[in-house]
């Protein structure tokens, strides 16, 4: 008898992600994420992994099914997110949508009808029998939303600042927002200017409904809202069907107001729209997402992004590196204020390093890697160094190193060393994200032994010694031979010899000691440290 199909069906949004999987019954949760700035599909991919560890998932799944808030609608990055979750669960097919389509699947068993999901925003998506698909408002809280919970809150807060300053009566949510925001001075810019406005202008609906039952105000904003809600239940009825029957299921932490809100949204659709009945919905979108990792797709076939990513092969051996052993890599980095600083010359340096016989080019951020690797036909070290040089700067994120990726690096330098990195990640997570997420090699720069152990034990690569006299102390003059020799003795990867290498006899004293290839800087492309250097051997 064949096993059943192994399934993981996963709901997630900015408050968290939940997953559960079977057959074997498992469950796990993982951290909320956002779409605003960073790494998007980074961050949904480490709460999937964070999500997958909870539940104690090992070994390969047939299908993964996600329905997310805001899944992203680029279509690459909508690929990244699916071949980053692949990775992730070991899946064979990757089923992405939003999560108003497992909202729909899990509210209404038929998978025909209309839901209505509200919480902090607002959204109604129409199935027909015809399998037409209608969405009405999901509008997002700026320019949509409608009889929301932002749209509720924001109303509170505005009689809020009316009543402060005489435009408006007095209202009884005056002394809930001192109490739910800590007082009500400068209440309008200190919320227009939180990370977290959306959440905290919907957290106040809690009160406006409360108040309602008995104060003026709130439960002239509590009717508004019902009124503007049922008009978007009603187009989306009529959207679907003037004269057959059709089911709305409501869904949603606002729905948790009770008969206050319910109440005038039956009332209305019963006036307008008699042909719709208005129920709870069946299931969570959990529920739903379950269904659609189980089952067809059958009507929500136009809105599920189905993917069945390629395994990302991640080999260490010397035959899968980029560049033959024996190459010389060419570092093309020129620092602010340097003359030659900015891709034009960063490109120019390159195709000169290229002409006299480099085979690689390490090269530092995503302009100058772009430019490069438009100009010449050599694989590509990409770093990204960002934040403080005086601690953990090369490529210090799994999002650094999706930046120069994307613009055309062939694999990613990072810091290797044991210092703090500024996420609070570990080594090891840093590794696994390039390698889940983004399908490179990484290469790690240590400056010790103990560090190129760790590092290689954290699931490096390869090894270079850059580091070595960077991290305390003052800088030697010669490079670290003895370092590269240590390394080459103890790994069982390539080694790469990096900082300080001005001679021909230093370079093949490092091939000399074993390393795979030597990756030479200043000494090419840095002609102003180049001058300096000359100059002081004058004086
Ligand atoms: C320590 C650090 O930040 N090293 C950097 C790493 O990318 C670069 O500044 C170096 O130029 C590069 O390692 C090549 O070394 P050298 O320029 O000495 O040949």
């Amino acid at each position: 008898m064949m096993a059943a199909p192994r399934w993981v069906a996963i709901d997630g949004g900015q408050s968290g992600l939940r997953l559960v999987a079977g057959p074997e019954p498992a469950s796990g949760a993982g951290p909320g994420f956002s779409y605003r700035g960073g790494d998007p599909v980074g961050a949904v991919a480490r709460a999937v992994r964070a999500a997958a560890a909870d539940a104690g998932l090992t070994g390969p799944v047939d299908v993964a099914c996600l329905g997310l808030t805001g899944n992203p609608t680029d279509p690459d990055d909508s690929q990244r997110l699916a071949a980053a979750v692949g990775g992730a669960l070991d899946a064979t097919e990757v089923r992405l949508c939003e999560d108003m389509v497992t909202a729909h699947a899990g509210a209404l068993p038929s998978r025909q009808g209309v839901v209505v999901a509200a919480g902090s925003g607002v959204v109604c998506l129409g199935v027909g029998a015809d399998a037409a698909i209608h969405k009405v408002d999901g509008g997002g809280y700026l320019f949509g939303d409608v009889g929301s919970g932002f749209a509720i809150g924001r109303a509170g807060v505005r009689a809020v600042l009316a009543a402060r300053d005489g435009r408006g009566r007095p209202t009884t949510l005056t002394a809930r927002a001192e109490n739910f925001y800590g007082g009500v001075r400068n209440l309008a810019v200190r919320l227009a200017s939180s990370d977290a406005l959306v959440a905290e202008v919907a957290g106040f609906a809690i009160d406006v409904f409360a108040a309602a039952a008995h104060d003026p105000v709130a439960a002239a904003i509590v009717a508004d809202a019902a009124a503007g809600l049922a008009h978007s239940i009603v187009v989306t009825v009529r959207r679907l069907s003037r004269t057959e029957p059709v089911t709305v299921a409501y869904t949603g932490s606002l729905f948790q107001a009770g008969e206050i809100f319910l109440g005038p949204i039956r009332s209305r659709l019963a006036e307008v729209v008699p042909t719709a009945t208005f129920v709870p919905a069946a299931g969570t979108p959990l529920d739903g997402a379950k269904l659609l990792a189980q089952g067809s797709l059958g009507p929500y076939a136009r809105l599920v992004r189905v993917y069945r990513p390629e395994p990302l092969p991640i080999v260490s051996t010397m035959d899968s590196l980029p560049f033959p052993a024996g190459s010389l890599v060419v570092s093309c980095q020129a620092w602010y204020g340097n003359p030659l600083h900015g891709p034009e010359s960063m490109a120019l340096m390159a195709a000169a390093a290229a002409a006299g016989g480099a085979l690689g080019v390490r090269a530092n951020g995503p302009s100058d890697v772009a430019a490069i690797r438009s100009t010449v036909d050599l694989p590509i070290i990409g770093i990204n160094k960002l934040g403080d040089p005086g601690g953990v700067y090369i490529t210090p994120t799994v999002a650094a190193a999706a930046e120069v990726v994307r613009a055309g690096a062939s694999m990613v330098a990072i810091d290797g060393t044991d210092r703090p990195r500024p996420d609070g990640s570990t080594l090891a997570d840093q590794i696994s994200g390039i390698h889940n997420e983004l399908g490179v090699q990484v290469m790690a720069d240590v400056d010790s032994l103990a560090a190129g152990i760790a590092a290689r034990q954290a699931g490096a690569d390869l090894i270079a010694t850059t580091l070595s006299g960077y991290t305390g102390g003052p800088v030697p003059d010669d490079p670290d031979v003895e370092l590269v020799a240590a390394l080459v003795d103890r790994l069982d990867c390539p080694v790469l010899a990096e900082g300080r290498y001005w001679t021909p006899d230093q370079v093949r004293a490092a091939i000399t000691a074993g390393a795979y290839a030597v990756i030479v800087g200043t000494a090419v492309t840095n002609p102003m440290a180049i001058t300096t250097r000359l100059l002081k051997a004058m004086q």
